[in-house]
């Protein structure tokens, strides 16, 4: 328990972590899952912290934009020639952690080599393609990216402009952009970086139009990295975030690749032009899944890291009095406070959960394809693009109460919480923006419904909550006795309740309109069904989960599982009271129980966040600091500042000063 107190630290934050009633450690073995994970996580970091190539020569703060891309290319090369550290079995568990070490939390060069160009080769090409592109991609022998969005067309696939056309007699595909709307924008590192890519362009061989495919494309001379004649290609300039990453542009004017560059695992072309089919029509958007399904944990450390800044500020801040005359308290106690961090904490354990389950449904389905077995794709494709909806929504939330909640030096970048929030919320817009993956989601529950409606509900496990036939009354009774079960039973009523709400409604509104017209009018409605189908696993998942855990803490987790789902429910109380679910009683009952709990938190606030098992490079936060010196970290962090070089800028003698000198003049 005591690990984390060292002298010198802040008496507030280390009199947090004596009060603690649990071991840290147990409860991050809880988290991360064993101990060769949190052993692994340690010799990580000491060799990241032992290597000085992985240090920035100034705070990334401080940087523009030309020095941040270069500062990035320079990690990233010290940082791939090191891959031995990582467990490649486990790239995307320790491969996360390390990456995060090293660059922070932005993209770089090579995010998009790594996190899309590289599973595609993986997922998409056959035998012969593989043994020829993967052992390239690995050695670094090209710098991928993924090419799909377009500047006219992202979400609606089918109708991307960009065009692959089959030329049998030279046994070619021809690229072309038939437009300025068809030029690819916004693919991470294709501006300046990349030198292949994975370009998505609807293939066209005998006449027809077969939809959207995945190619391998050189971009660039390998050796003098020159755009090749017919390729048009830049950097489309400054993001809100993601600025060490040359996110790009692309234009082909009709292009020539050979045939065999088309990714041939699932759909292929012959050399006559013949098409075969895949599978499953949507076997090439395989990858789009898997980053969704990888977003999650991304995602919730992320929030975690949010909330750990804002608690260990808190602890050590002092502002006002509770009691006249006792002296001013840490800000942790205001009421206030605890309902702006508690639950955004309570989140990011439960979507932790989630992505551990999403992770394991993903390796069942991948492994279950390699037999030629597409049974599971639509539930994965549904659960995927909902948890990336809601967890990307509710963590940019989540992170945005942890800055206000931290008053003026929340707005500084030394918190770190400008670089969080435009590092997660990005997660709303890629891999599909967020309310078009909801209506996605929305169509799987309609079919569910469409099964319980005609009785022969052979449902998905997610979904069996709908062939349900629950009580009509809340069984709630105290707040103290609201768990597990009877917490489930809720949630249950009410998400089941939207979906037959949304469904009875499209069905109103199919008799009257086209089909598709009474899909956009019910829109609202069915996302609303989505989100709660989504909160619903998240909630079973997370009170689930907890119940396994034993000794100490399993009441802090209780106390949160219990009370990410108590603020589900007291923030959505419309949707219980309606019909007479719940009382107005039972709601005031519900409430007071939240209060309680925020109250029972406070004790293990601190100890809760550390079990996260942050170290200071990770968090990356001069508020969130370990040892609580905020405000010496503070003033020597300012004093890094570019404008601190001098003590008189060159502004003071071309502007500001001979302004005034003639304002004095004149008086
Ligand atoms: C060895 C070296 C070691 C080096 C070490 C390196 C270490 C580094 C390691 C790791 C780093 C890891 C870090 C991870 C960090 C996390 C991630 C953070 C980084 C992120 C980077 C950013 C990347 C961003 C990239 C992109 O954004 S790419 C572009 C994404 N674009 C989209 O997502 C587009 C969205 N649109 C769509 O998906 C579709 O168009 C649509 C909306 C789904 C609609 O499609 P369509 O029109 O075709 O279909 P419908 O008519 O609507 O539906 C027809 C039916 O098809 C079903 N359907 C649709 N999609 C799918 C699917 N994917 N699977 C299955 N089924 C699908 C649909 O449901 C319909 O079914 P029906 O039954 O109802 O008919
Ligand atoms: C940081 C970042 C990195 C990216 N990296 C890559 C990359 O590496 N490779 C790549 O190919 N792409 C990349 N993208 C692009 C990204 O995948 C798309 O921006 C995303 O899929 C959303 O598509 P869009 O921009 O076309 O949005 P749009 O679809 O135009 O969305 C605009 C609005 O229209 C609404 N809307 C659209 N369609 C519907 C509908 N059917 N029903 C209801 N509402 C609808 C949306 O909800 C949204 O409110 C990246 C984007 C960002 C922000």
């Amino acid at each position: 328990m005591s690990n984390l107190i060292q002298t010198g630290d802040n008496a507030d934050i280390t009199k947090e972590r004596r009060n603690a009633t649990f071991d840290i450690h147990d409860m991050s073995l809880f988290l991360y899952g064993s101990e060769e994970i949190l052993k692994r996580r340690k010799e990580m970091l000491a060799f990241v912290k032992s290597k000085p190539e992985f240090n920035d020569p100034i705070p990334t703060e401080f940087m523009n934009r030309e020095q941040r891309v270069d500062n990035g290319a320079r990690k990233i090369v010290a940082m791939t020639d090191n891959t031995d550290e990582i467990d490649a079995g486990d790239f995307f568990g320790e491969g996360m952690y390390f990456q995060g070490l090293i660059m922070g939390r932005d993209l770089h060069p090579m995010s998009l080599h790594y996190v899309m160009f590289l599973p595609t080769i993986q997922g998409q090409s056959d035998d012969e393609q593989l043994d020829e592109w993967l052992p390239l991609t690995i050695s670094r022998s090209f710098v991928g990216t993924y090419a799909q969005t377009e500047l006219g067309h992202g979400t609606n696939l089918s109708k991307l402009e960009t065009t692959a056309t089959y030329d049998p007699k030279a046994g070619e595909f021809v690229l072309h952009s038939p437009s300025i709307t068809a030029a690819k924008w916004w693919p991470g590192g294709l501006g300046k970086s990349a030198n292949v890519a994975i370009v998505v362009a609807n293939l066209y061989t005998q006449g027809e139009c077969k939809g959207p495919h995945p190619f391998f494309v050189q971009l660039r001379d390998y050796d003098t990295h020159e755009p090749l004649k017919g390729i048009t290609v830049g950097d489309i300039g400054p993001k809100l975030g993601f600025n060490t990453s040359d996110n790009g542009f692309l234009l082909f004017n009709n292009f020539r690749i050979p045939r065999r560059n088309m990714l041939m695992r699932y759909a292929k072309v012959l050399p006559d032009g013949t098409y075969i089919k895949p599978q499953h029509a949507k076997l090439a958007f395989g990858t789009m899944v898997f980053v969704r399904s990888i977003m999650i944990k991304d995602q919730s450390t992320q929030l975690a890291a949010a909330a750990c800044i804002a608690k260990r500020y808190s602890a050590i801040r002092r502002q006002g009095e509770i009691k006249q005359g006792a002296g001013e308290v840490q800000i942790l106690d205001y009421q206030t406070q605890q309902l702006r961090i508690f639950p955004v904490m309570a989140r990011a354990f439960c979507f932790m959960f989630a992505a551990y389950e999403i992770r394991d449904l993903y390796m069942k389905v991948t492994e279950q394809l390699g037999e030629g077995n597409t049974e599971l794709l639509p539930e994965i494709h549904a659960l995927t693009s909902g948890l990336k909806s809601v967890v990307s929504y509710e963590v940019a939330l989540g992170i945005e109460q942890c800055r206000m909640a931290c008053g003026g030096h929340g707005y500084s970048q030394a918190s770190a919480f400008p670089e969080i929030y435009a590092y997660a919320v990005a997660g709303c817009t890629y891999e599909g923006e967020n309310i078009v993956m909801l209506l996605q989601v929305a169509r799987f529950l309609m079919k569910a419904a469409e099964e319980v409606m005609n009785g022969k509900a052979k449902l998905a496990d997610i979904c069996a909550y709908l062939a349900k036939r629950g009580a009509n009354k809340s069984r709630l009774r105290t707040a103290d006795e609201y768990r597990g079960d009877v917490i489930i039973e809720d949630l249950e009523h009410v998400a089941r309740n939207q979906v037959f709400r949304a469904y009875d409604s499209l069905k109103r509104k199919e008799k009257e309109m086209p089909s598709e017209e009474a899909w956009n009018k019910t829109a609202i409605e069915l996302c609303k069904a989505s989100r709660w189908h989504v909160r619903l696993y998240l909630a079973k998942n997370f009170l689930h989960k907890i119940s396994t855990a034993k000794g100490a803490i399993r009441e802090p987790l209780e106390n949160l599982a219990r009370l990410y789902a108590f603020d589900i429910i007291t923030s959505s109380h419309g949707e219980f009271l309606r019909g007479g679910f719940m009382s107005e009683a039972q709601l005031d009952e519900l409430k007071g129980g939240f209060y309680t709990l925020l109250e029972r938190l406070r004790r293990n606030a601190v100890a809760i966040v550390d079990s996260w098992d942050f170290d200071d490079k990770e968090l990356h936060s001069i508020l969130g600091k370990r040892d609580g010196n905020v405000y010496s970290s503070l003033l020597d962090w300012a004093q890094q500042s570019q404008l601190n070089r001098t003590q008189v800028l060159p502004t003071f003698n071309k502007y500001l000063g001979p302004m005034m000198k003639e304002g004095r003049s004149k008086l």
